[in-house]
């Protein structure tokens, strides 16, 4: 059962060292760039190229990937709607961190549902929250099947599987829209060329 909230007798303490020193250390500003998107849409391939990218332009980035996340963090929950849920408001929580270390936080998850997406951005100065939607038809992603998931959930082997027997909920007003041109899928560098841009473009790749 969850705990969330429970915590009594507790003070907030102030650190010597704030956020503005710390961007400023780093010559940028700290944000959360949020990719939601079905499996195998593109998530943990633009995460990394837009990881790679920053890298190469001296900014610190880091990655939070769904995935990665369920082999420690988020260990104990599964894909049930309250799971996810959990999942990302634990994500949310950790990115607002990492953002408030200065980073550019990259968190790659299918975060299904609006109302979670919208709750982690509530954590944040609305600007500093970035939501990216991977716009690719689910027969793409089907036909992509990296994993060999989408197959075994169509023969009813994983149950609730998202884009299948699970809801994916797009996106109402996304800062940053990946989709196809003339059905075809932009390039791994040109969508993270686009995302790199927009965080220049709004001043998070500098400090002042
Ligand atoms: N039932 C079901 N539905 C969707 N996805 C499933 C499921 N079971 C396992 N997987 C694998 O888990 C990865 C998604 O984890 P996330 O933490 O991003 O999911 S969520 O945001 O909590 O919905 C997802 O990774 P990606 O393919 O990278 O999206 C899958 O590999
Ligand atoms: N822009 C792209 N162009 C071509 N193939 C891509 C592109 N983005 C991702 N892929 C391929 O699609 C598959 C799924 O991508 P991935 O990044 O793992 O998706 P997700 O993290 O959303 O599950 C991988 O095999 C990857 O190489």
């Amino acid at each position: 059962m969850s705990t969330v909230g429970n915590s009594t007798n507790i003070f907030w303490q102030e650190c010597p060292v704030g956020r503005a020193e710390r961007q400023k250390l780093l010559n940028q500003k700290g944000c959360v760039l949020w990719i939601t998107g079905l499996s195998g849409s593109g998530k943990s391939t633009l995460a990394c190229t837009v990881g790679r990218e920053l890298h190469s332009k001296g900014k610190l980035s880091y990655i939070l990937d769904g995935d990665n996340l369920r082999h420690g963090l988020n260990r104990d929950l599964g894909f049930k709607a309250e799971d996810r849920t959990e999942n990302i408001r634990r994500v949310g929580e950790v990115a607002k961190l990492f953002a408030d270390a200065g980073l550019i936080c990259i968190a790659s998850l299918i975060s299904p549902y609006r109302k979670d997406r919208d709750a982690c951005r509530a954590m944040l100065p609305d600007a500093n929250f970035i939501e990216v939607f991977m716009n690719m038809p689910l027969q793409l992603c089907e036909e992509r099947d990296a994993k060999g998931l989408y197959k075994l959930a169509r023969a009813g082997k994983i149950k609730g599987f998202t884009g299948i027997d699970d809801p994916y909920e797009p996106p109402l007003n996304c800062e940053i829209e990946i989709q196809q041109k003339d059905g075809v899928c932009p390039s791994p560098s040109d969508m993270a060329g686009e995302v790199v841009t927009y965080l220049g473009e709004k001043g998070f790749l500098q400090y002042s």
